[in-house]
C-alpha cells in the first residue's frame, strides 16, 4: 500500500518595516513544525492566486494589510511528512498594526538578530538570501 505524501503550495510574507525589521511569528506547538519561528503566510486555495492568498493569509494571520508585494523567491522543500512549495513575496508596502490574531507570539525582529531565530529547515535558503539582499 503507498500513501501519496501530502503537497502543499505556500504564499509566505517576508515583511519588512522602515525600522528593517522582519516580521516573525511562532508557530503553534500541535503544527506541523511546531514550534519553530516563521514568516507568515498559507496555503494557497485552489480559487486564488497566490497574491490573493498572500493578501488573506497576512490579515487573518498577523493583521497586516498589503497594498504591494514582490516576488522575492520559490522554494520546494520535501519534508519526510509533506511536500512544500513557499512562494515567498516580499512586503514593503504595508498598513496596521501587526498583531497574533491566532493567538501566535509575534516579533519584529532586526536583520542582525533573524539568524538567532529556530526556523523550520525549507527557511535556510531564504535567511541567506535576505541577509544578502540587505547586506548585513
Ligand atoms: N507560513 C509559513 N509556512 C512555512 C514556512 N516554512 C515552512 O516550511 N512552512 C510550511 O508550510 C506549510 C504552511 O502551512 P500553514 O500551516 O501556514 O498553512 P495555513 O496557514 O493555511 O494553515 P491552516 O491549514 O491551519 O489554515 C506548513 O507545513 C509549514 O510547516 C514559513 O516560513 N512560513
Ligand atoms: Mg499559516
Amino acid at each position: 500500500m503507498t500513501k501519496l505524501t501530502k503537497r502543499v503550495h505556500v504564499a509566505v510574507g517576508v515583511i519588512l518595516n522602515n525600522n528593517k525589521q522582519i516580521l516573525l511569528a511562532k508557530r503553534h506547538g500541535h503544527l506541523h513544525q511546531g514550534g519553530k519561528w516563521e514568516f507568515p503566510g498559507g496555503k494557497v486555495e485552489s480559487d486564488e492566486t497566490v497574491t490573493q492568498a498572500l493578501i488573506r493569509e497576512l490579515k487573518e494571520e498577523v493583521n497586516i494589510t498589503v497594498n504591494s508585494s514582490a516576488p522575492f523567491m520559490d522554494i520546494s522543500h520535501n519534508y519526510p511528512d509533506k511536500h512544500v512549495r513557499l512562494d515567498i513575496h516580499l512586503v514593503t508596502d504595508f498598513s496596521g498594526e501587526a498583531k497574533g490574531m491566532e493567538q501566535q507570539q509575534i516579533e519584529w525582529v532586526s536583520l542582525q538578530q533573524l539568524a538567532d531565530y529556530d526556523f523550520p529547515e525549507a527557511n535556510k535558503p531564504i535567511l541567506n538570501r535576505i541577509l544578502a539582499e540587505f547586506e548585513i
